[in-house]
């Protein structure tokens, strides 16, 4: 499986397979006038042509000069660059902020030029409408609202919902992207402002993944805060009461996810940034009746994994030392425990002795130290990792990072507590004794202030030998003499929109294991060897459209191979089955969205 050959295929064909640009079929719409104009789906702007303003109901309401959507893509750059230009000098998170709204009033009033520029310069952008901007936005969101996006259901809304579920204008919907808000990024619980995240996740599944932009749906489950802060400010927006908790909590989710699925039976939920006893508790609860995922337990799982993979061949070393690597997971959360419990379930497979030999090898750190069996009120989560004391030599319960990094001389630190610094110098220092010779270092806390170090400081304390991953983007690092010390994204963008378009692709029932495990050794086998003797283990942002084609496809073929798969559309489940690896890829390609203005037809 993991071959040179396949490494080879996936290459060859990254050049060679388009995204659909041809001219495209008329798009029905049931409104005229200033009501289109008002409608960011099909709104043109100054871009409507003259017929099309005749047919619409439009002369009139825009000046008379049509633009060229070139034109008009051109002068959005241009402003957008002068933006940057006179916020030179300015604080980073009022440039971010500022950004972010010149985006974000685009994405109010023309959708498709929106995604056209995000699409094309999504390296620049993703950082601006994804993290780490987004959880600015999230903190600053009650002072930033304009307009409502998504949709908001709120304690009070129980036993409404199955009503209010079609109040959502779209006939279809494809993905949703579903928080609590209380768990936002690294930044804890933001209540309503948490809206943020599902709005740039979704978009990162327009951009990535190529779902119709009308076929997404952000939502709001409020249920409230605990955020005393939030529940003092006279401006915030959301339920102000503290969050509800156990039955009366599940059953508000339940509503909802039957709500769902009563009007749009296959649409798929991702579940996002939920603490930790809600994320496990629902996902355990839905992803045999629903098709849905947690993409801070899953989708990071299987983008660490890759990257796990990543760090073994960097070595030089042949994957199947994976299972003699020594691995500190710093963060016993909903992200650190699934990215364990993918590892196990990795090194199961690979060394086929079970896991007992993989959590030899694995360590769990969270807020008190190493975590060991002695841990009072040890979380049945975390307990199958946790070490005997004594099992290394003199690390007791509750030892400190430092002291655990010294005594293991682990192959991989990662970390996935939400703390940023906490790969302080001597931690990072400790790292230069490593067993591998090629640590590896994955600061994956969002946003950028969370990560547990910056990639400079790994680059200098650990060593220029390391490679490097953070879950929010930061510059490579210049060693000196021409020497570049890489930085990877080690962020869960690379996997959760292919999850979900292979999922949507496949019609697949649930999103099984096998999927997640397909999605993971896709992004895995993706890189060259060439890359990754560079320190290279993900693709660059710029490609992002092209792995998540790969992905999509992977995670179809995982659901057809596993029965689960029943169809799209017009396409059957036997089609997809007597499909080729490269009809897949084409089925893939042919169905993602591309923004472009298509002739707009009214109809009553
Ligand atoms: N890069 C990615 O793709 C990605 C994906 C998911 C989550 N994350 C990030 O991971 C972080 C954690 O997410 P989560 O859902 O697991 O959160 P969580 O709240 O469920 O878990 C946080 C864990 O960190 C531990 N912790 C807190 N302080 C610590 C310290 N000083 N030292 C060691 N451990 C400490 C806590 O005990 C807890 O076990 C967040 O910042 C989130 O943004 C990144
Ligand atoms: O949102 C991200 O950038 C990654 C991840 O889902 C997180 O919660 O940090
Ligand atoms: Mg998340």
């Amino acid at each position: 499986m993991w071959n040179a050959a396949r490494f080879a295929a996936s290459s060859l064909t990254r050049s060679t397979r388009r995204f659909s640009t041809a001219i495209p079929g008329p798009c029905i719409v049931h409104k005229r006038g200033a009501d289109i104009l008002h409608d960011p789906w099909f709104n043109k702007d100054t871009g409507f042509p003259l017929t099309e303003r005749d047919r619409l109901g439009l002369r009139g309401l825009l000046p008379p000069r049509v633009i060229s959507f070139e034109q008009q893509y051109a002068r959005f750059m241009e402003s957008y660059r002068s933006l940057e230009k006179n916020t030179k000098g300015q604080p980073e998170g009022v440039v971010a902020l500022a950004k972010w709204r010149i985006l974000n009033r685009l994405h109010d009033r023309n959708e498709t030029l929106y995604y056209r520029v995000l699409i094309d310069n999504i390296q620049d952008f993703a950082p601006v409408i994804y993290t780490p901007t987004v959880g600015l936005v999230c903190q600053n969101y009650s002072g930033l609202f304009r307009r409502p996006r998504g949709m908001y259901f709120s304690a009070k809304d129980k036993g409404e919902m199955m009503s209010m579920i079609y109040n959502w204008p779209a006939h279809q919907v494809d993905m949703i992207v579903l928080t609590d808000g209380s768990r936002i990024l690294g930044l804890g619980d933001l209540g309503v402002q948490g809206i943020g995240i599902p709005i740039g996740k979704l978009d990162m599944y327009v951009a990535a993944a190529g779902i119709n932009p009308q076929r997404i749906l952000p939502v709001m489950l409020d249920v409230g805060t605990n955020n005393q802060k939030l529940l003092e400010d006279r401006l915030y927006l959301g339920l102000r009461q503290r969050r509800l908790e156990g039955e009366e909590y599940i059953s508000i989710v339940d509503e909802f996810m039957e709500a769902v699925h009563t009007r749009w039976p296959k649409a798929i939920v991702q579940f996002e940034d939920f603490q930790m006893k809600w994320a496990f508790e629902t996902l355990q609860r839905y992803r045999k009746r629903f098709c849905t995922f947690n993409d801070d337990i899953q989708g990071t799982a299987g983008v660490a994994l890759a990257g796990l993979l990543g760090a073994v061949r960097a070595q030089g070393r042949p994957l199947a030392d994976f299972v003699k690597q020594k691995i500190v997971v710093v963060g016993a959360g909903s992200a650190g425990l699934g990215v364990l419990n993918m590892a196990v379930q990795a090194v199961a497979r690979m060394a086929g002795n079970g896991e007992a030999a993989a959590k030899y090898h694995f360590f769990l750190i969270d807020k008190d130290g190493l975590v060991t069996k002695e841990r009072k009120n040890l979380d049945p989560m975390a307990a199958p990792f946790a070490k005997d004391p004594g099992a290394i030599d003199g690390l007791r319960e509750g030892a400190s990072l430092v002291e655990v990094v010294k005594k293991v001389k682990p192959h991989v630190l990662l970390g996935l507590s939400g703390v940023g610094g906490v790969f302080s110098q001597e931690v990072l220092q400790a790292m230069r004794e490593s067993d591998s010779a090629k640590p590896a270092i994955f600061a994956m806390s969002n946003p950028t202030m969370n990560a547990e170090c910056t990639a400079e400081d790994a680059f200098k304390h650990a060593g220029e030998n390391i490679v490097f991953g953070s879950g929010s983007p930061f510059d490579n690092v210049d060693l000196g003499n021409g020497k570049v010390g890489y930085v990877n994204q080690a962020n869960n963008m690379y996997l959760f929109p292919g999850i979900g378009l292979g999922a949507l692709l496949a019609g697949a029932r649930i999103i099984s294991d096998g999927m997640l495990q397909a999605a993971s050794e896709c992004l895995a086998s993706y890189m060259t060897d060439e890359d990754i003797q560079k320190g290279i283990l993900y693709p660059s942002i710029h490609s992002i459209r092209h792995i998540t084609v790969e992905v999509g496809a992977a995670v179809l073929r995982a659901a057809v191979a596993e029965e689960l798969a029943e169809g799209h559309c017009d396409v059957g489940p036997k089609e997809l089955m007597n499909m080729s690896k490269e009809e897949t890829l084409d089925y893939v390609t042919r169905n993602m969205w591309f923004p472009v203005y298509s002739p707009l037809v009214h109809e009553k």
